[in-house]
């Protein structure tokens, strides 16, 4: 573990384009109603995604793709899900306890009014700890707002 007892913060953005036909997986959630969903190596939860980077960066463990390559056939289609709870096993492998968790993403849709609970339930799950989850559109104004990608940030405080 790196040296000291003041808590450490991490933090981490991702971004993944929509394409027609992909099944939509955002914030640990199956979103099946979309018509449209995230492109990427793995399931393209631009969420989970964001969290990972927070965490290991928090523990000066590199990022998502240092961690979980795309070269790695492994990580072919993985659920983001699971690379959160990898994630956080690596943090505490190092003596870290995660303290919360903040993620809010940037699209049109889902919208996660009748969600928000579910994800965080399914979130907090994965990481062991609190992870609170946040939406806003960009109130149409670029790549989000003309529905072309979707963008995610995470903060992780661990101590
Ligand atoms: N994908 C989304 C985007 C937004 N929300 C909720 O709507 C509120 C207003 O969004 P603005 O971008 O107009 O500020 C936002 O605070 C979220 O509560 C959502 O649920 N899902
Ligand atoms: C998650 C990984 C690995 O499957 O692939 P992608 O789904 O493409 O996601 P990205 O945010 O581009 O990060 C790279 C990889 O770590």
């Amino acid at each position: 573990m790196i040296e000291g007892r003041i808590p450490r913060i991490g933090n981490g953005i991702d971004i993944h384009p929509l394409e027609e036909g992909r099944p939509m997986w955002l914030a640990g959630l199956h979103w099946p109603r979309e018509t449209v969903g995230a492109a990427g190596h793995s399931d393209g939860d631009a969420a989970a995604h964001a969290i990972c980077t927070a965490l290991l960066s928090a523990a000066r463990l590199g990022d998502l793709g240092t961690n979980f390559g795309t070269d790695d056939p492994q990580f072919a289609g993985a659920s983001g899900v699971s690379l959160v709870a990898e994630s956080a096993s690596r943090v505490r492998a190092l003596g870290y306890e995660i303290g919360n968790v903040t993620v809010q993403v940037v699209c049109n849709r889902p919208r996660f009014l009748l969600r928000r609970q579910e994800a965080e339930e399914v979130l907090s799950e994965a990481c062991g700890a609190e992870v609170s989850v946040a939406a806003a559109t960009s109130d149409g104004l670029g790549f989000t707002g003309r529905g072309e990608g979707i963008v995610a940030m995470a903060t992780a405080l661990i101590y």
